[in-house]
């Protein structure tokens, strides 16, 4: 058998594998997948915010990468805590792919009308729905991208919102309908997956800095400082996105309550070069902008962490 160069962790989900499998093309170079379980793979009914803990999807990982069992991890980046344990690194992110999120089961948003019932578990997804239609009627829903869709062929909501880029990467770009970031800001990080590897292997993270995409690198570093410095937890509804737009990088950041009643959104730019502290420092200045700002009501949800 031949020897592969490396060993690339993974979560086990036909998303995750499709992730893993991208990187590994990327990398060019054999690789071997190991599938990992992570808290959040283990328990597909409870919310995640009774699961509780840090990291739900990648703790484990990231103990393997700690203890060298495996030497990159694969993450959905939306899925990787702002707040990074010691210790490790994301060497590289992959071109983002279509940041919007998809409306499945009904047509379009002016669809949605008092007393539908949404499926969706992101307090995020949840509160900018509700901003529009205060009457809706939000279920948790939780699974893998298939067991979702089935959920709605079943009629268990009326519909549901999952990110084009899960979709695509599934090879399930027409189900539902996109709605534009100018109507639904996504999740900081969405679109983009990420390589962690541990800080320490120097000549790995040069080889992956190869294959980073620095306009996403940079975007979604900017949209990961947004949310730190929110602080809060991670269930309290925020969505940033920022783009390139010649030399500038333009962030929009927003923030809601439970409910979508009180809300905040700004924009923050940096022109010319763009170094990793001038971009986390915007970042952080538009979540401090965005809390000044805001009603305590909705303060109160964020701990604005300095
Ligand atoms: N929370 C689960 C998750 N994490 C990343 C994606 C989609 C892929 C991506 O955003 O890169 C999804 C599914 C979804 O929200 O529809």
């Amino acid at each position: 058998m031949e020897k592969k160069a490396f060993r690339i962790g993974t979560r086990g989900s036909p998303l995750a594998l499709a992730q893993a499998n991208m990187v590994a093309a990327a990398i060019g170079e054999p690789a071997e997948l190991a599938i990992v379980r992570t808290a959040g793979d283990r328990e597909q009914s409870r919310p995640l915010a009774a699961i509780g803990g840090k990291g739900v999807w990648t703790a484990e990982l990231e103990r393997q990468l700690l203890s060298g069992e495996i030497d990159m991890a694969v993450h959905s980046m939306k899925d990787v805590e702002s707040e990074r344990p010691g210790g490790l690194f994301i060497a590289a992110m992959l071109p983002r792919a279509d940041v919007r999120d998809r409306l499945i089961g009904l047509p379009n948003l002016a669809a949605l009308t008092a007393g539908a019932t949404i499926g969706t578990s992101s307090p995020r997804r949840a509160s900018q729905l509700l901003r529009r239609v205060p009457g809706l009627n939000i279920v948790p829903f939780r699974g893998n991208v298939a067991t979702r869709l089935q959920r709605i062929a079943d009629r268990e909501a009326d519909a549901t919102l999952l990110a084009a880029a899960g979709l695509a990467r599934l090879g399930q770009d027409d189900v539902g309908t996109a709605i534009e970031t100018r109507d639904m800001l996504p999740a900081p990080g969405q679109g983009a997956i990420g390589i962690e590897v541990r800080a320490d292997r120097a000549r790995l993270r040069e080889r992956l800095a190869q294959i980073s995409h620095p306009e996403t690198y940079d975007a979604v570093t900017a949209e990961r400082a947004f949310a730190r410095a929110l602080g809060g937890s991670c269930h309290s509804p925020v969505a940033a996105l920022a783009v390139i737009e010649g030399d500038r990088l333009v962030l929009r950041g927003e923030i809601l309550s439970e409910n979508g009643q009180i809300h905040r959104s700004g924009e923050a730019s940096l022109s010319g070069v763009r170094s990793r502290h001038g971009v986390e420092a915007m970042g952080a200045a538009l979540a401090r902008d965005l809390l000044d700002g805001a009603p305590e009501a909705l303060a109160s949800l964020f701990t604005a962490a300095g």
